[in-house]
């Protein structure tokens, strides 16, 4: 892909700050960044949780791995390459959303660790809340699961790299959240993150 440059390019401040927005909305927008094997569990505890929120009166949205890449992302594929520029779009959605003041779950495998830390450097540059939450499931447990029967594929090598399988996935060291989806039940799962999400003052 070509890298176009931003020259003489500068971002334009409006008359509308983010903190108007946060005051409007009565919340503060926020990157809720899920990462984990596929069938660990981002999905499901991502659409829960904005459940939970949504009946408490916060305005949430979800983006999610398999959405994004039915239509912004739909010219990328899983080499490490393409990873690292669907995460990259995503980081900068993600931003774009919490500029807005919307409390955002992005559920994406996001397997190495250099694509996950710029985007939590995208989020620093706004001085924006970005909460990296490992959904951390043993392989084993993901490829029981086998939601969407992709290992049972993998395994027949009918799809290459494969995360687990045949690709890396590389784990977060320091997230702010470690979610073991095999040992929590989703109540538990939501109820962390909601205390989490009141104790950092997002809602
Ligand atoms: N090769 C390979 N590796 C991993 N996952 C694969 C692959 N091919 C297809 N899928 C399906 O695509 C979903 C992952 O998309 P993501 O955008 O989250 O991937 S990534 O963050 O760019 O690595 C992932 O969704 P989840 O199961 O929800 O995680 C899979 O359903
Ligand atoms: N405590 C739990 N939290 C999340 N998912 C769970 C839990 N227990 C069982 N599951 C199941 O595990 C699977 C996770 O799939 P999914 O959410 O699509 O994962 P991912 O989005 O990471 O690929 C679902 O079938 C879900 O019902």
């Amino acid at each position: 892909m070509t890298d176009v440059k931003a020259t003489n390019v500068h971002w334009h401040d409006g008359e509308v700050s983010r903190e108007d927005r946060n005051a409007l909305l009565k919340q503060k927008g926020a990157t809720l960044w899920f990462t984990g094997l596929s069938g660990s569990g981002k999905s499901t505890v991502a659409v829960a949780l904005e459940k939970a929120l949504t009946e408490k009166g916060h305005l949430c949205y979800r983006l999610d791995g398999d959405n994004i890449r039915l239509g912004i992302n739909k010219n990328l594929g899983f080499s490490a390459e393409d990873r690292a520029e669907n995460i990259r779009r995503i980081g900068e959605i993600s931003k774009l959303f919490v500029d807005t003041g919307v409390i955002t779950l992005s559920s994406f495998v996001s397997p190495y660790r250099a694509d996950r830390d710029l985007v939590r450097e995208l989020h620093k540059d706004g001085e924006m809340d970005f909460i990296e939450v490992f959904v951390d499931v043993p392989l084993a447990v993901a490829e029981e699961r086998d939601p969407k029967g992709l290992y049972k594929k993998a395994r027949a090598g009918e799809i290459k790299n494969f995360t687990g399988i045949d690709d890396p996935y590389e784990a977060p060291l320091q997230p702010e959240l470690v979610l073991n989806s095999h040992e929590m039940s989703l109540e538990q799962e939501v109820e962390t993150l909601l205390k989490v999400l009141s104790e950092r003052g997002i809602i």
